[in-house]
């Protein structure tokens, strides 16, 4: 259920708040409100289980027909991470070897993208910390992302056993154009949020670190727009050597703030709050379409077939990350694997115990 209370868990991990709104200069306006519906699984990088997917489109639809409700600000308890995906100890432990559970689960992922696509207010993923593999999925479904400058962006698929096809193979090329899409659709590779937002997929970004008292960007990764000696761009990209070391020692010596991400979103809210109800709803379903038409033609076959993938690649990759840790690493060996299904290796459960971090020495 959820009721017009101000806040409420709609399941043990899932928070429904409604907020005052707010003019964009942060005055507050009476009878009126923003939705805000935040993960709230810190300890597991607010990874979304089965239940928290289903209190999340529960949040969703009620929000989309509260008339009283302005826009959707979709969140997650912390700094360290908005999400991180569908949780790894539920797919290890519960849905690996269960195909036909699995598609049941991706019923309700489905509906979960759907749910944000579909919501009748505007939503703007507040990225509080990394936006990674179904995080980044859920995060890409919201129509605006305002991130703090601390934030990682990327996908984890081919790495643990899946493939970003709930939402991410479908956003990313429009979004980011289809060669960044294959780097980080495939290939795994993070970017950071100056990086993200120079390629499209953030409205804006927020200082999040305080030293002595002041904030300042990101010290990890190179904030001047300046090239490298062959002439790319190396803004966003991961400071290396002294540069790097600096970094570090500034960020250890901060600490993390997340109001002036909370003072941006606000003002996002406060500016979408400026315009006529009806004309933001309609442009907004516009706005949608490409993001929408693409999901639309795939979710089914992606369901089906991430629900058999379960039997094999997924089974193996979700165990590997949650039966691994720091010593043995959480991935397989994929050269091995990559040899043996050549020789006829068979995904048997003996096979895939084999293959666990650390089992073979
Ligand atoms: C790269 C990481 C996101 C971050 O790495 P790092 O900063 O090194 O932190 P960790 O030590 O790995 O993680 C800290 C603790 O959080 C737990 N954690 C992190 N992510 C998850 C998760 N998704 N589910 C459950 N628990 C999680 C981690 O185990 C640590 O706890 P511990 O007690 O062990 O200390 C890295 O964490 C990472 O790669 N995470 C997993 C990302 C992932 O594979 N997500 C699922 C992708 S698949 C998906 O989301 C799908 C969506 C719908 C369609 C089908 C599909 O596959």
């Amino acid at each position: 259920m959820v009721s017009d209370a101000t806040r409420e868990a709609i399941s043990d991990k899932v928070i429904f708040e409604k907020r005052p709104a707010k003019l964009p200069d942060g005055t507050v306006v009476d009878g009126l409100y923003n939705a805000w519906i935040t993960l709230n699984n810190p300890s597991q990088y607010n990874s979304y289980t089965t239940d928290m997917v289903k209190a999340v489109i529960l949040g969703f639809r009620a929000a989309s027909n509260m008339r009283d409700v302005n826009a959707v600000v979709f969140t997650a308890v912390g700094d360290k991470a908005f999400c991180t995906g569908g949780n790894t100890k539920e797919y290890a432990e519960y849905y690996a070897g269960r195909p036909e559970e699995y598609r049941q689960y991706m019923r309700l992922f489905n509906d979960m993208v759907s749910a944000i696509l579909g919501c009748d207010k505007p939503v703007v993923c507040r990225v509080n910390g990394m936006r990674i593999g179904g995080g980044q999925e859920i995060g890409m479904a919201c129509d605006f992302s305002v991130a703090s400058d601390l934030a990682r962006f990327g996908q984890a698929g081919p790495k643990h056993g899946s493939a970003a096809i709930g939402g991410s193979t479908d956003f990313l090329p429009l979004m980011i154009g289809c060669e960044m899409a294959m780097n980080s659709g495939v290939l795994c590779e993070s970017f950071s949020a100056h990086e993200a937002m120079r390629l499209g997929i953030l409205t804006d970004i927020a200082p999040a670190l305080k030293v002595d008292g002041k904030f300042v960007p990101n010290p990890l990764v190179e904030t001047r727009m300046v090239t490298d000696e062959w002439g790319r761009i190396v803004h966003g990209k991961p400071k290396t050597g002294e540069a790097l070391a600096e970094g570090k020692a500034l960020m250890a010596r901060g600490e993390v703030d997340l109001s002036e991400l909370d003072r941006k979103v606000e003002e996002l809210c406060g500016k979408l709050l400026l315009t006529f109800p009806g004309c933001t709803t309609k442009s907004v379903e516009e706005l949608r379409k490409p993001k929408l038409n693409a999901w639309n033609m795939n979710k089914e076959n992606s369901r089906a077939w991430l629900g058999l993938n379960m039997m094999a690649e997924a089974n193996m990759g979700f165990r590997a990350f949650n039966e691994g840790n720091r010593e043995v690493g959480r991935e397989v060996d994929f050269v091995q694997l990559r040899r043996e299904l050549a020789d006829g290796a068979k995904f048997t459960p003996e096979y895939i115990d084999s293959m666990m971090p650390g089992v073979r020495k």
